[in-house]
């Protein structure tokens, strides 16, 4: 390992450092940074990986330019020469998309929006959904991504799904399918000389190269339809969704030689706003609906503030929050203790650099240790429990703790859809816990740790929960 760089494993040439069967994944990033601190490396096949684990240094990094970009992965590109839409690309199409996407999150989700209405409309579905199995044990986690799909095709398309439409169940399962080939597909990005042990068709076949291309298509079909239907029905001057605003500046731009709003970046942004906002909040909603459930008195206290400030019969909106101080808090707690993105998001070193005294070679990848900075005794008190008491001053007031608290990530490239994430667990909370209540089904543990199939999500492992009406 040259000098300077973070310690950490370094490995063999091509390989990086192969960890031996045993410990999890988990387990190897606590040891290591118990035994490197705030930064380490660990070479992934040819892949420099860094992991920064303080907060300060994270923010200091993420707000430099040379640490703005995803790297140039066909695990980002899929299949495209260049990164399009939002989560993937680079340069002025990600500065472009980034601006617009906010713009549009920010008009659409003011005040009285059809965007809040629609996450109302959703809550109040899904207390309809999970009140009818009253008595047995209800599914919790599909449930609530088909509430979240719902809202992301009404800021996207403006237009909701029933659960039992072909074209939603076809969506679903293109999702999934897309999700679980990713994995093989980043072969080419961490081993890239396996190509030249094999013919190219096997190597194709053995990075699933097929079924990416295959989903990626039906993906992209599904939202071009919704593209041209909007193209033929758009009214210039009355944007309707972000789909109608995307066209509109597509037009505006297309004397523009410079321009990069095109049909196909917009069906690629599109599909980086489901892939970026359904799964993640849907479970951080199943993460608080399970924590609720093995802890009844934080879920009985929820429930008194919401009787006590929501009258029988309403939802609450966001002009509700600053009355909603315990609820607020418990929302910040499943984002502190779930910490569902657990190593962030890919960013590069766009040139040779140094962070934290080390050198970081152009071409390194740092990762966000989220887990780690969550549950890091320097920023939370009691890090392994469930307190939402942490928020919270001695008069009962909510205190937004930004040290240490990294869920959506920081610096240039944070969560784009956070405002509209926090709106929609505001809503489907109160809604939810104001009328229902949770709890495990008799006799039974919930399994409170993550799904192991995927060690750098942390997803809710699907259970059923005994679920009752409050009167
Ligand atoms: C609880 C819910 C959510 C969590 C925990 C979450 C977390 C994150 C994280 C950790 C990142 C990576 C930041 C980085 O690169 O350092 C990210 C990026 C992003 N998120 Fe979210 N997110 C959530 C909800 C949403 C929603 C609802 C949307 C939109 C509909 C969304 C859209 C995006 C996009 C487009 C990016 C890429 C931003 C960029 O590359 O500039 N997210 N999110």
């Amino acid at each position: 390992k040259p000098a300077n760089y973070p310690p950490g494993r370094w490995g063999l040439p091509l390989v990086g450092y192969v960890p031996l069967p045993g410990p999890t994944i988990q387990d190897h990033f606590r040891n290591l940074h118990k035994k490197h601190g705030n930064i380490y490396l660990w070479r992934i096949g040819t892949q420099v990986m860094v992991f920064v684990n303080d907060f300060r240094l994270l923010r200091e990094a993420f707000n430099r330019q040379e640490f703005t970009e995803r790297p140039d992965w066909m695990l980002y590109k899929t299949n495209e020469n260049i990164a399009l839409g939002v989560v993937s690309s680079n340069n002025l199409i990600w500065h472009n998309n980034r601006r617009f996407s906010l713009r549009q999150l920010r008009d659409l989700g003011m005040g009285k929006s059809k965007l809040v209405e629609a996450v109302q409309t959703r809550a109040m579905w899904l207390v309809d959904r999970f009140s009818k199995r009253v008595g047995n044990g209800t599914p919790i986690a599909l449930p609530i991504k088909i509430a979240i799909t719902n809202v992301i095709w009404q800021l996207v398309g403006g237009k909701q799904f029933e659960e039992d439409d072909p074209k939603m169940t076809e969506f679903d399962a293109i999702f999934k399918e897309f999700l679980d080939s990713e994995t093989l597909y980043a072969i080419q990005d961490f081993l890239p000389w396996v190509r030249y042990l094999m013919p190219a068709f096997l190597f194709k076949r053995l990075t699933k190269e097929h079924v990416v291309i295959n989903t990626l298509d039906r993906f992209l079909k599904f939202f071009y339809e919704e593209i041209d239907e909007h193209r033929a029905t758009l009214i210039p001057g009355e944007p309707r969704d972000l789909i109608d605003g995307y066209l509109m500046e597509m037009e505006g731009k297309k004397d523009d030689p410079d321009t990069t709003f095109n049909r196909k970046d917009l069906a690629f942004l599109v599909m980086d706003l489901f892939l970026a906002g359904s799964e993640t909040t849907s479970s951080t909603l199943t993460w608080m609906l399970y924590y609720l459930s093995t802890n009844p008195h934080i879920q009985r206290k929820l429930q008194v503030e919401l009787d006590a400030v929501i009258p029988e019969g309403y939802q609450a909106t966001l002009e509700d929050k600053p009355r909603l101080p315990y609820c607020e808090a418990v929302i910040h707690e499943t984002l502190r203790k779930s910490s569902l993105v657990a190593t962030g998001v890919h960013h590069v070193a766009s040139r040779d650099t140094t962070l934290g005294g080390y050198t970081i070679p152009k071409g390194a990848v740092l990762n966000t240790a989220t887990l780690t900075i969550h549950h890091d005794p320097r920023y939370w008190d009691k890090p392994e429990e469930f307190m939402p008491e942490r928020w919270l001053d001695q008069d009962g007031k909510f205190v937004s703790k930004k040290e240490g608290f990294v869920p959506f990530g920081v610096g240039k490239r944070q969560c784009l859809g956070e405002s509209l994430a926090r709106m929609e667990l505001l809503i489907f909370t109160s809604t939810l816990l104001h009328r229902l209540s949770f709890a495990p089904l008799p006799g039974k543990t919930l399994d409170l740790k993550p799904d192991p199939s995927n060690p750098f999500l942390h997803l809710p492992v699907p259970q059923e929960l005994h679920v009752t009406v409050r009167t």
